[in-house]
């Protein structure tokens, strides 16, 4: 594995190039804001709206997606990856000339096949390993976080150069950048999310939520205890690993830590990890996801609808209300 750091990027290479960032969501102001600070030349490409308004009162001039794809030489394609592919075939390709560089931070579009650019412009991926916010919280704290990079066309030769170069001015290389490809960060990407950081997450705490409430215990306790708490395990576990965390804990809670944790995650839920890997690499989960969205996401609303009415969101909002210096 090939891993990148400050000296081996040189911001240079985009000194006399025009990167537009298109979308200014949770990635695209980030990565926007960091490339400025480091002195790059970014313009922003959208559709009237929110994000314009935004991206303006930021400071930044914006275009239409189509102007800033015309205007620009490297273009970082940062809209929420369902609209990527008609957004690009309608406004971003007829834009792109010989030499250009397409930019992503998922590989999703270009790894599935809806997104095939031209031979002749490079086609790499800076994916920034953590929310939008924290790219751009961690840089102005004077950091970076991690990123992975990949090239999956070189047409010019110089492809990895401009995209490490992107990296630094975002601040990854400060914590490392690692080489990979658009199949390893899709499918991982994926999988990370779904088992583990997001939809395992969030099924594990509901169910020890609900395993508290309906045993009689109070909902605020429960919350705290499967809730709250997470995230103060978690810190402990992002400074120094699960030992870190294990030596900070009681005696008592990490006998509990050996004792339980096997039970709860049980070789049946390790084969279902297994199964929903290889549904994400036959392109199952891609397939319905682009299918869902072509028929107006039914069962993203209802599923959203149904968990944005769960108890421990309603005690959840009265309690961080009460902890003022969440409020900021
Ligand atoms: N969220 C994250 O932290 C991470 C995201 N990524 C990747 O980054 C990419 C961007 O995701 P994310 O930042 O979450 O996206 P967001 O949903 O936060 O932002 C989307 C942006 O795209 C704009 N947009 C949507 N549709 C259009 C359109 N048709 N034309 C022009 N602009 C449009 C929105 O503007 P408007 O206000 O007009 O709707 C908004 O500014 C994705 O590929 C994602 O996988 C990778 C790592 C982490
Ligand atoms: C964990 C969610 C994520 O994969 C991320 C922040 O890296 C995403 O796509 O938003």
């Amino acid at each position: 594995m090939h891993m990148y750091y400050d000296n081996h990027a040189d911001l240079s290479v985009l000194a006399n190039k025009t990167v537009a960032v298109i979308g200014y969501g949770s990635q695209g102001h980030a990565q926007a804001q960091n490339l400025r600070d480091s002195g790059v030349n970014v313009v922003i490409g959208l559709r009237p709206g929110k994000s314009w308004q935004q991206a303006e009162a930021d400071g930044f001039e914006v275009l239409t997606v189509k102007e800033a794809s015309a205007r620009a030489d490297v273009i970082q394609l940062l809209l929420p990856d369902e609209y990527q592919a008609k957004v690009y075939q309608e406004e971003v390709a007829p834009g792109l000339t010989a030499g250009n560089m397409l930019l992503f931070s998922h590989g999703f579009n270009v790894h599935f096949g809806q997104i095939v650019p031209p031979e002749d412009v490079d086609v790499a991926m800076v994916a920034p390993k953590s929310p939008g916010h924290l790219v751009r919280r961690v840089f102005k704290q004077g950091g970076g976080v991690p990123g992975l990079l990949a090239v999956h066309q070189d047409a010019t030769g110089q492809a990895k150069q401009v995209a490490l170069a992107y990296a630094k001015g975002l601040g990854c290389t400060k914590a490392g950048v690692f080489e990979t490809t658009f199949r390893e960060e899709t499918e991982t990407d994926l999988f990370g999310e779904q088992a583990v950081l997001c939809g395992g997450m969030t099924a594990l705490v509901k169910a020890g939520f609900e395993t508290l409430v309906e045993a009689g215990y109070s909902p605020e306790i429960a919350y705290f205890e499967c809730l709250h708490e997470l995230k103060l395990i978690v810190d402990l576990m992002y400074e120094g690993g699960l030992s870190r965390m294990r030596y900070s804990i009681s005696d008592t809670a990490e006998f509990g830590d050996y004792m339980t944790g096997n039970r709860i995650v049980t070789d049946a839920t390790k084969e279902e990890m297994r199964q929903v890997l290889r549904e994400i690499q036959q392109g199952e989960f891609a397939k319905k996801w682009i299918l869902e969205n072509q028929a107006g996401r039914p069962s993203y609303n209802a599923i959203k609808q149904q968990e944005a009415n769960h108890q421990i969101e309603e005690v959840g909002a009265k309690l961080r209300q009460m902890m003022s210096w969440m409020q900021k």
